[in-house]
């Protein structure tokens, strides 16, 4: 496997977010989970476009179906209607150029392997050689924020953080596209959150990702991205898609203490909870 090269500085990115070819497509996409009375209608003619480099959030009320949709755009469910298009080919399985980072660290890495074997694992199967996966693991454990001679320890070693550190590494690792990601960091406490937020978004910046981030907080999707689509309670559709003027890069400071933030985190919570069912 060739390492990417020299990852662009941040200040190289000359388009803005956004304005690049249409990366991942998704058309009129519906799921229904069979069950004893006939079937759980998930999502149904759910559509929207994601542009190269840019940073789309998917946020919904409780079980309006947002993992479902996820699941189906990996290629890891198969849909029942509709069509996912990844790099202008239709998406029938989990597709190269597509990696996912999951809520439940657990369900990214493996407890018997070493952070370096869990990191390295695409490269294996890609026959790269141990130098290279040696190599580029340490490369990314850095990217991320750790010390490469977390390499040795086992993910159970480390705490919720780091180990959500070294999915993202994982995930980076065979240089995908599309970096999808399902609720990733609901599972860690506040402060170590907006570490992560700030490490994403270098992460993010530096290797020219597309990002789809599936996210319950509306605090934390105003704050990452360029776009946000408000699905419908379940069955759900696409109820709105709201643009994110916020200048770049973010702050945890700055960009809360602006204006548009305040007003952007209302217009969604305003959405989002108008399908509510009641607590
Ligand atoms: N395997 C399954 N079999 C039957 N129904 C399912 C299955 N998985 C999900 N569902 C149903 O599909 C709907 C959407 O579920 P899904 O988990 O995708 O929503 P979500 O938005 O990710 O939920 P949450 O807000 O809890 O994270 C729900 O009504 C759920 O009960």
């Amino acid at each position: 496997m060739k390492p990417d090269s020299t990852p662009p500085s941040p200040t190289a990115t000359a388009e803005p977010p956004g304005s690049g070819a249409a990366m991942l497509a998704v058309d009129g996409l519906a799921k229904s989970y069979p069950n004893k009375k006939g079937a759980v209608r998930a999502i149904e003619q759910v559509s929207f476009t994601l542009h190269e480099g840019e940073f789309v959030s998917i946020v919904g009320p409780s079980g309006c179906g947002k993992t479902t949709l996820l699941s189906c755009i990996a290629g890891l469910l198969p849909p029942t209607g509709g069509s996912v298009t990844l790099g202008g080919r239709a998406v029938t399985g989990p597709p190269p150029g597509l990696s996912v980072v999951f809520q439940d660290y657990s369900r990214s890495l493996f407890p018997w392997l070493s952070v370096e074997s869990n990191v390295g694992l695409p490269m294996k199967s890609e026959r790269a050689s141990k130098a290279e996966i040696k190599r580029d693991v340490a490369r990314l454990l850095t990217q991320v924020g750790l010390d490469p001679s977390v390499g040795g320890r086992y993910p159970w070693q480390l705490s919720g953080g780091m180990q959500q550190r070294v999915a993202i590494a994982r995930a980076l690792i065979s240089h995908p596209k599309v970096l999808l990601m399902d609720e990733p960091f609901a599972s860690v406490d506040a402060q170590t959150r907006t570490g992560l937020e700030d490490l994403l978004l270098r992460v993010w910046e530096e290797y020219n990702k597309t990002i789809l981030f599936v996210t319950h907080d509306i605090d934390e999707a105003v704050y990452l991205s360029d776009r946000i689509v408000v699905l419908s309670k379940s069955p759900s559709s696409v109820v709105a898609e709201l643009e994110v003027p916020l200048p770049r890069p973010r702050d945890q400071f700055a960009t809360k203490e602006n204006p548009v933030y305040a007003q952007l985190r209302a217009e969604v919570f305003r959405l989002v909870m108008k399908d509510m069912p009641a607590a």
